[in-house]
């Protein structure tokens, strides 16, 4: 076992060297005014047998609680989480998410928590980032550790170590504590953290426990980076140094403190849809040299959500000062009552809108949630704890930096995962004049137990009486026709039937085929759109062209949707013409809204473009890839744009279709590869389709995980339990390009969901595309 106390204090409170006395196994000094940091490392064979048998079937678990009483953070310590306890995870294997032995230990150790098992109350965190990070999350609100503290006393201490009892006492006053167990390392780290006090310097160590002791101020060492921390101040391992060592270091730093603050109210009336306001202090991004971002990121319990439908668009986020929505967990039930409902909730990371114009004036965005149904209770109300969100800048960091081998480092807090790895967070300080609990308690209106029983007498009555005037209808039509007559109607009779009929046929067959007949669009005239954009021939340039011949050949990867290979779509000449051309223009790449609005976002889209000039080569591939398409009516191309990924740059999942509501959009894309340099990554990845061609001669052009070319029935579509493998990823080979519908042909302008993609990160290299999209009617 290993122990670490480390106290951080302002340069202001610092004591003298010479006044600690550090005798055989103690250390004692002055109190200080200081946040303290106590982490004990402890290997498996030193945990009680059933956190063993726990930790054999997990391969990584991370606990992170963060106390709801707002404190000040110093030093290393300036990450910041939603208070509450959260809880990431990743079993062994995928079956060990039923047992219900890691919510016992957790319920156990922190008292009354709604766990039932890791595969009914976690939430899955998504795979497809470029973080490393775990596969399931829990979160709970959870006001103090008081039963951990019980829990440490009872389990790990014997029953005459009074230091260790103080110890676990203590934890009860921590401000936050992290508890990180991997497979690999098989070492458990229990890290907890007390806020700036006055602190009692006394400590004594164990004889076999390795203990150092820290006392530290920030510092700026020579060469001190943005991304890095200084400090400077003593240290000390019990047992073995007679005197503290002085040290003076720096270490890379992933969180920072922004020095700007926020505070997080419910606007007034709550309603059933609340508005969670956040008021910030400041517009300024906390680095002028790099790209920053504000967010929030948002654990709500599943007493409440967002919806991600009403946060995808982007006129209603700006007009709430808010830019996007780039995580929401899934699945989010929007029509769910809670207590229909085993999961924990839902985390969301939504990107803020500050000012255009920055200044330190404070600003407002608005984040609108929706409540559930809860179970009835008494007196129509029940409780909810909503806990403020993490609001931070998140700064793209220079190339090359690396936040690893850091003392102090915290990862794994439910947001890092979300961001690249070179991502710095500023953390602003939550909190406002007089309000120390950073969480929301609101009062939901619910079905009054007293009243229930006028509620079903009430409803009962509604249904009772609406049968009988329906089947009193149906009577009274039987009586005047009697049932087979030939006595015809009249016409006024007939008019009252056929009334009568409508009335129920129409929302009765509206809903039952609900979800089944999408509407079909109807044929609107072509909209407005800015034609700078299309290639479109004007004046001098209608001059005949003379292109060589098409040269390529086309493999159909799949119909539904159509998504064909085209081996050889550029010459080796062209491919050389594209790359001259775009060299000089290419500039940092924008994120295109459905033609109307562009914006930068290197978390999302991390290369270079060039939109290139239409000279005759350019021309004759645009003709290539317009004839390619049959010559449909109503469709151009859109100017051609090359784009430049150097290492680590990417382009998340996206559609290229924005909307195909107005019966108009882009309809199809081709993506040419036209250059790579030594690549390694890079692949464009369709995580839903399948390809349902044989390894001979796909696997030549997508990654098969096993490719035995040689072997006709070798066979990398399925997997060994028989199930067809889901995801394609294209190599880039320089010449080829894919080509793919993005609508459905059934003129109801939904998007074919298998057309998301992505070009993965390029690992080494450089890899050069060309986007050749089409735009134009969506069925003609
Ligand atoms: O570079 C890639 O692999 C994909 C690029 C892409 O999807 C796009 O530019 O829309
Ligand atoms: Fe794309």
């Amino acid at each position: 076992m290993r122990h670490r106390i480390t106290f951080f204090h302002r340069n202001e409170h610092g004591i003298e060297p010479s006044s600690l006395e550090i005798r055989d196994r103690s250390i004692s000094g002055p109190d200080l005014v200081a946040v303290r940091e106590h982490r004990v490392t402890l290997a498996l064979e030193e945990l009680p047998a059933e956190l063993q048998e726990l930790l054999h079937e997990i391969h990584e678990l991370h606990i992170r609680w963060s106390s709801p009483q707002a404190h000040d953070t110093l030093g290393p310590w300036t990450s910041r989480l939603p208070p509450g306890l959260h809880t990431f995870y990743t079993p062994q294997t995928a079956s060990a998410t039923d047992s219900v032995r890691l919510c016992t230990q957790l319920r156990a150790a922190f008292g009354d928590l709604d766990c039932l098992s890791p595969a009914e109350s976690f939430t899955k965190l998504p795979t497809d980032r470029f973080s490393h990070s775990t596969a399931f999350q829990y979160f709970q609100p959870l006001d103090a550790l008081t039963n951990l503290s019980t829990y440490a006393e009872q389990y790990a201490c014997n029953s005459g170590d009074l230091d260790c009892k103080k110890w676990a006492q203590e934890l009860g006053n921590a401000v936050s504590l992290d508890l990180s167990y991997d497979a690999i390392s098989h070492a458990v780290k229990i890290t907890a953290i007390w806020s700036e006090q006055r602190q009692q310097l006394l400590i004594d160590s164990y004889p076999d426990h390795r203990t150092e002791i820290g006392i530290l101020t920030p510092d700026s060492p020579p060469h001190l980076e943005s991304h890095e921390l200084g400090v400077t101040g003593l240290l000390t391992v019990l047992g073995e140094d007679t005197k503290p060592s002085p040290v003076l270091f720096a270490f890379p730093s992933r969180h920072k403190d922004a020095s700007s603050t926020f505070s997080s109210s419910f606007l007034r009336p709550l309603g059933l849809h609340p508005t969670l306001q956040l008021r910030i202090n400041s517009g300024n991004p906390p680095s002028q040299d790099s790209s920053c971002s504000l967010h929030a990121y948002l654990t709500l319990p599943r007493s409440i959500f967002a919806d991600k439908y009403q946060l995808g668009d982007e006129l209603f986020l700006s007009s709430k000062n808010l830019s996007a929505l780039r995580y929401i967990s899934q699945p989010v039930d929007l029509e769910a009552p809670d207590y229909a409902m085993n999961s924990w909730g839902s985390s969301v990371l939504l990107e803020l809108q500050p000012p255009s114009i920055q200044g330190e004036s404070p600003w407002t965005a608005e984040i609108p949630l929706h409540l559930r149904y809860l179970s009835p209770g008494e007196g129509g109300y029940s409780s909810i704890n909503v806990p403020w969100p993490a609001v931070f800048w998140a700064c793209n960091t220079e190339e090359g930096t690396k936040f690893v081998n850091s003392p102090f480092d915290r990862a794994n807090l439910g947001y890092d995962g979300l961001f690249g790895p070179r991502t710095l967070f500023w953390h602003l300080t939550p909190g406002s004049e007089g309000k120390s609990d950073l969480n929301h308690q609101i009062r939901v209106p619910v079905l009054d137990l007293n009243k229930t029983q006028w509620v079903s007498t009430g409803t009962t009555a509604v249904v009772l009486v609406g049968f009988a005037y329906i089947v009193f209808k149906l009577a009274s039509v039987y009586w005047r026709r009697g049932y087979g007559s030939q006595k015809p109607a009249t016409k006024s009779e007939k008019k009252k039937h056929l009334a009568f009929v409508l009335l129920f046929y129409d929302p009765v067959t509206k809903y039952l085929t609900a979800g089944q007949e999408p509407q079909l669009l109807p044929r609107t005239p072509r909209p407005q759109i800015n034609e700078s954009l299309l290639a479109i021939d004007a004046g001098n340039e209608t001059a005949p062209l003379s292109c060589s011949p098409d040269a390529y050949s086309v493999h159909i990867l799949s119909k539904a949707p159509l998504v064909v290979y085209i081996e050889n779509f550029l010459s080796l000449d062209e491919r050389e013409h594209l790359f001259q051309i775009s060299e000089p223009l290419f500039e940092p790449s924008t994120i295109t809204n459905d033609g109307d609005k562009t914006q930068h976002n290197a978390l999302v889209r991390d290369s270079e473009v060039a939109l290139i000039p239409r000279t005759d080569v350019v021309r004759c591939i645009e003709e290539r890839a317009r004839s390619f398409q049959g010559w449909r009516d109503d469709l151009w191309i859109e100017r051609l744009r090359t784009q430049r990924y150097g290492p680590s740059q990417h382009y998340t999942h996206h559609f290229d279709w924005g909307s195909g509501a107005r019966g108009w959009g882009r309809v199809s894309s081709f993506m040419v590869w036209v250059k790579t340099h030594d690549i390694e990554g890079g692949g464009t990845e369709f995580p839903r389709l399948q390809r349902n061609g044989p390894d001979q001669p796909w696997c030549r052009w997508v990654e098969c995980p096993d490719p035995d070319l040689a072997n006709p029935s070798n066979d990398n579509t399925k997997k060994e339990d028989g199930e067809p493998i889901t995801g394609v990823t294209f190599k880039a080979v320089p010449g080829n390009a894919v080509f793919w519908e993005n609508f459905r042909p059934d003129g109801t302008g939904r998007g074919w969901e298998e057309t998301w993609h992505a070009g993965l990160p390029v690992r080494k290299g450089t890899k050069v595309g060309l986007n050749v999209w089409s735009w134009g009617r969506l069925t003609s």
